[in-house]
């Protein structure tokens, strides 16, 4: 599903290039539910953004479901992304002035009828138990009901692979229990491939592979050992 060959990125920074990335090589089998540990600012959100292609490698081979993304100009990624992967952003993103409903109704790619679709809609916002909660705004919402928004908003297309950036960071614990389940459950079927990036070694214990950032980041030496 996702194979990394060699994969680089720097950021400029005062005209000084930073190196945040630096991956010999890395493999996620389909069907793999991974977690990704590390400290912040170790390069989390990076990786999954070159992942998804929002962000380009600056060198090496980066294929996502045999797709040569590292060959791929912006708005090939931007395709190849909305059709097949599903990004659970850090702090969600959910645009403001658009109801729940209409959050996920503006990413629908799948080709169904107009009826087809708004069951399609109301059946993921019962699984995640948000059916009397359509046609609030985001800001209507509580944080961890917006999280199944956004939930909902990257796996509608039933993308093969699923990322998730901190899906728990800003929620108590009970919530982000109860959302890590909910996430666990939505991708538990083979046909998803599911990455994770968290610092919360809770989320990452529920993970059949856990994998810190620094193993795979040769920019990053392991410094501390992992306590799972
Ligand atoms: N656009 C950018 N320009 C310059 N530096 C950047 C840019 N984006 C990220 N960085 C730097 O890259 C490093 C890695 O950032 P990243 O957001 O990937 O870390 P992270 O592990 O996800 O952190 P956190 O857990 O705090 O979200 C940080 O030092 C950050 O300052």
């Amino acid at each position: 599903m996702l194979q990394i060959n060699d994969v680089k990125k720097q950021f400029k920074v005062s005209g000084k290039n930073i190196p945040i990335l630096n991956i010999p090589q890395w493999h996620v089998a389909k069907g793999e539910k991974v977690a990704i540990i590390g400290p912040s600012g170790s390069g989390k959100s990076t990786l999954l953004h070159i992942i998804s292609g929002i962000l380009s490698t600056d060198h090496g081979e980066l294929y996502v479901d045999q797709q040569p993304l590292h060959l791929l100009k912006e708005a090939a990624r931007d395709e190849f992304r909305g059709a097949r992967i599903g990004y659970i952003l850090q702090d969600f993103h959910l645009i403001p002035s658009l109801t729940a409903r209409q959050n996920v109704e503006i990413v629908i790619t799948l080709k169904k009828s107009k009826t087809e679709l708004r069951l399609m809609v109301d059946e993921w916002f019962e699984k995640v138990g948000l059916q009397d909660r359509m046609n609030h705004l985001p800001s209507q919402l509580s944080r961890g009901q917006q999280q199944r928004v956004a939930m909902v908003r990257a796996l509608i297309n039933q993308p093969l692979l699923v990322l998730a950036d901190e899906p728990t960071g800003s929620l108590d614990w009970e919530t982000a229990d109860e959302i890590t389940g909910l996430l666990m459950d939505l991708c538990a079927s083979d046909k998803h491939t599911l990455i994770v990036v968290t610092h919360d070694l809770n989320l990452a214990k529920r993970f059949p592979r856990c994998q810190h950032i620094h193993e795979l980041n040769l920019v990053h030496p392991l410094k501390e050992k992992v306590m799972l």
